[in-house]
């Protein structure tokens, strides 16, 4: 395959602009998609912060970080991108708006392009599905913050070739990032070991077994985790939380993956965690 060399970014959120970011540092050229350019900008502003704080704290010149945002263009039309060797979607988790995104990008994007999803659990295989390059569609999972965190869950769909795993690979590992190869199943790796052991926290504070403050400090304390489950969950998102047990509950049709009725009790209320001020733990945002 040919050296990826320009990279096209759908979505200018929290994930998008962080890919943007790191894509940029690691010498491609980037494209900077989203449906309105008040997101764009408000993503461009996020990636001046993160790069302004770097040239501070001494660990980037000034110049090198005019040239990171000069390597960075911007449009609301897909088709600026339309010559870039890869395309990672971050835009809104949900099926049909990734659908129309991919049936659009595989109009456009030159034949032998890549075209990756960065979701959090959507199935890949149904996404190349509606493509006419399947063997090049692949998952491309960045962790929140992009900029901080290390891992790439790369996820193979049924039909994703090896010279694209390959491709993307060595390109996550361009990004300063390291690629871990997974399958194709609900919630891939990450999420389908972490949200069942965030939904048993929440069933615990269900059952009074503990308060959330306990629970937290027992998985900080006696698992050495960085964060207790219940503060993580808030910082993920309640919303996202259910939805991402829903999809490992449809998916595998195995009891053991119910939301706890916490949880959806919580969102229907707009506890939401840390972006709503109030989930586990109450926010003064
Ligand atoms: N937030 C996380 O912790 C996290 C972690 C890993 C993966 N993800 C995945 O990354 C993706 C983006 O999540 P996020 O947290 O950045 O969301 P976000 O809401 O911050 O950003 C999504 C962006 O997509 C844009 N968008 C919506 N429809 C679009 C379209 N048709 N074309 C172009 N842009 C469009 C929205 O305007 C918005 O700016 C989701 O698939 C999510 O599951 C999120």
């Amino acid at each position: 395959m040919a050296e990826i060399r320009k990279v096209m970014v759908i979505g200018a959120g929290q994930m998008g602009s962080g890919i943007a970011q790191v894509a940029a540092e690691a010498g491609l050229q980037v494209v900077l998609n989203d449906i309105q350019d008040e997101f764009i900008q408000r993503g461009l502003a996020v990636i001046r912060k993160n790069l302004q704080r770097a040239v501070d704290k001494g660990r980037m010149g000034q110049e090198e970080m005019a040239a990171v945002l000069g390597r960075i263009e911007t449009s609301c039309q897909l088709d600026a991108g339309s010559d870039a060797d890869i395309a990672i979607e971050a835009a809104t988790e949900n099926m049909d708006i990734k659908l129309g995104i991919f049936r659009k990008l595989d109009e456009l994007m030159k034949g032998d392009a890549i075209l990756a999803s960065n979701t959090s659990s959507l199935p890949i295989t149904e996404i190349a599905a509606v493509t006419r390059r399947p063997e090049q569609v692949i998952g491309m999972h960045f962790m929140n913050p992009v900029p901080v965190m290390k891992l790439v869950e790369v996820i193979r769909g049924l039909a994703t070739s090896d010279a694209v795993y390959t491709a993307v690979h060595e390109l996550a590992e361009k990004m300063g990032k390291t690629a871990v190869e997974v399958n194709d199943f609900p919630g891939f790796v990450s999420n389908r070991v972490l949200l069942p052991m965030i939904n048993e926290a929440i069933y615990c504070v269900y059952e009074g077994v503990a308060t959330p403050e306990a629970i937290d400090e027992v998985m900080k304390l006696g698992m050495n985790h960085p964060m207790g489950p219940l503060t993580l969950a808030d910082f993920i998102g309640l919303d996202t939380c259910l939805a991402i047990m829903e999809v490992l509950y449809e998916g595998f049709r195995d009891s053991k993956y119910r939301p706890c009725p916490l949880l959806r009790k919580y969102v229907k209320a707009g506890w939401l965690g840390k972006k709503s001020g109030r989930g586990f733990y109450v926010y003064n945002n």
